[in-house]
C-alpha cells in the first residue's frame, strides 16, 4: 500500500471552471437564500456569493481521491479556509491550479490540506481520511479555541429536508449526501449536509446581523465538528472583534457542536477593471 506520506506536495494539475447566472442563482437558493434576495437570486441585481467558488473548485479534492490518496467512501471534510482576492463576475471562467500542500497523521486518520490557488481566491480544503494515519507524520494543528466570553450574537440556521439533494447538483456528488447505504458506509445514520453547504448558510444570516453583505466576504475558516442532518435547525453564536467580521460556532438541535473555530471577515472587494468608472 502506498505510504500516505507521498501525497505531501501533490501536484493536482490546473483545471479551467466555468459558470453561468444560472449556476450562481441555483447556489445561493441551495444555500438558503429566499426568494427576496434579489440581490443574490435575481439576474438584475445579482451577487455572486464567494463560497460559490468552492463548488468550483470542489474537482481538487475529489481529484485526491480519486488518485486513491484515500478512502472515498468514509472521508470527510474536516474544515475548509478561504481568502478571496475579488469578486466573481455574474458568469464566466475560473482558472484553478491544486496542490496538497500538507498531510497531518492524526494516528488512527489522516488529514490531507489541498490548496486551490486562481486569481479571484485561494482557498484549502481540509479532508479528515480515518484509517489512512499512523504513517509517522507530523500531528499538525489542532483543534481551534474558542472565545471564552458570552457570545455577543445568537441566530438561528434553519436548514432543510431536501437542501443536501439540491446541492449537490452544484457540483459535489458524493453518495453520503443522497444515498442512506452510502451514509451508514460512513458511519452515519442518514445522508448528511455538505459542510460547505452548512458553511454558507450560516453566513447568510451572519453577515445580515453583521450589517455585511454576504458577497463582501473577504476571508473565511471553519471545522465540521460533526454532521449536520439536512432540516435541523443550528444554533449560531457569534462574537464580534476588532475586524469587521465575527468569530462563530454553531450546533445542532441535540446540543452536538457542528461548526467549530469558525471566522469571517467581510470588506467591499476592490472594483474590477470593467467596474471602475473611467477605467
Ligand atoms: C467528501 C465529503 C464532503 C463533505 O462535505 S462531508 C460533510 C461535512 N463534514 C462532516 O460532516 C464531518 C463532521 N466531523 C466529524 O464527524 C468529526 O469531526 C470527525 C469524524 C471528522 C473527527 O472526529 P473524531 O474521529 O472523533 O476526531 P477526534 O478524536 O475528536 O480528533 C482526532 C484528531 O483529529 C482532529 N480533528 C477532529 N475533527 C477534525 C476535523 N473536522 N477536521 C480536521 N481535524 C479534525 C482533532 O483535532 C484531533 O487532532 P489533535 O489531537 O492533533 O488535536
Amino acid at each position: 500500500m502506498t505510504s500516505t506520506r507521498v501525497w505531501q506536495g501533490h501536484d493536482l494539475g490546473t483545471r479551467t471552471v466555468s459558470y453561468t447566472e444560472r449556476d450562481a442563482i441555483l447556489y445561493a437558493l441551495a444555500v438558503g437564500a429566499g426568494a427576496d434576495r434579489l440581490d443574490l437570486v435575481y439576474e438584475r441585481d445579482l451577487r455572486v456569493l464567494p463560497t460559490f467558488a468552492l463548488t468550483l473548485a470542489q474537482w481538487a479534492p475529489d481529484a485526491l481521491g480519486t488518485l486513491g490518496a484515500f478512502d472515498v467512501t468514509t472521508a470527510v471534510h474536516g474544515q475548509q479556509r478561504l481568502t478571496v482576492k475579488g469578486p466573481l463576475e455574474r458568469a464566466g471562467e475560473l482558472v484553478t491550479s491544486a496542490r496538497v500542500t500538507d498531510v497531518w497523521d492524526k494516528g488512527s486518520a489522516a488529514v490531507f490540506d489541498v490548496r486551490v490557488d486562481c486569481d479571484r481566491f485561494t482557498a484549502t480544503w481540509s479532508i479528515f481520511a480515518p484509517g489512512a494515519g499512523g504513517f509517522g507524520g507530523a500531528r499538525g494543528p489542532s483543534a481551534p479555541s474558542r472565545p471564552d466570553r458570552p457570545a455577543d450574537h445568537r441566530l438561528t440556521v434553519p436548514t432543510h429536508s431536501r437542501q443536501a439533494a439540491l446541492y449537490r447538483l452544484l457540483g459535489d456528488r458524493h453518495a453520503m449526501h443522497i444515498d442512506p447505504e452510502a451514509a451508514k458506509a460512513a458511519g452515519l445514520p442518514r445522508p448528511f449536509l455538505h459542510g460547505l453547504c452548512t458553511l454558507a448558510a450560516a453566513l447568510l444570516p451572519l453577515a445580515d446581523t453583521l450589517g455585511a453583505h454576504p458577497a463582501d466576504l473577504a476571508e473565511l475558516e471553519a471545522r465540521f465538528a460533526a454532521p449536520v442532518f439536512p432540516g435541523d435547525p443550528l444554533a449560531l453564536h457569534g462574537w464580534t472583534g476588532d475586524d469587521t467580521g465575527a468569530r462563530f460556532e454553531a450546533s445542532a438541535g441535540d446540543g452536538r457542536s457542528v461548526l467549530t473555530g469558525g471566522h469571517a471577515r467581510f470588506a467591499p472587494a476592490a472594483p474590477t477593471r470593467e467596474e471602475t468608472p473611467d477605467a
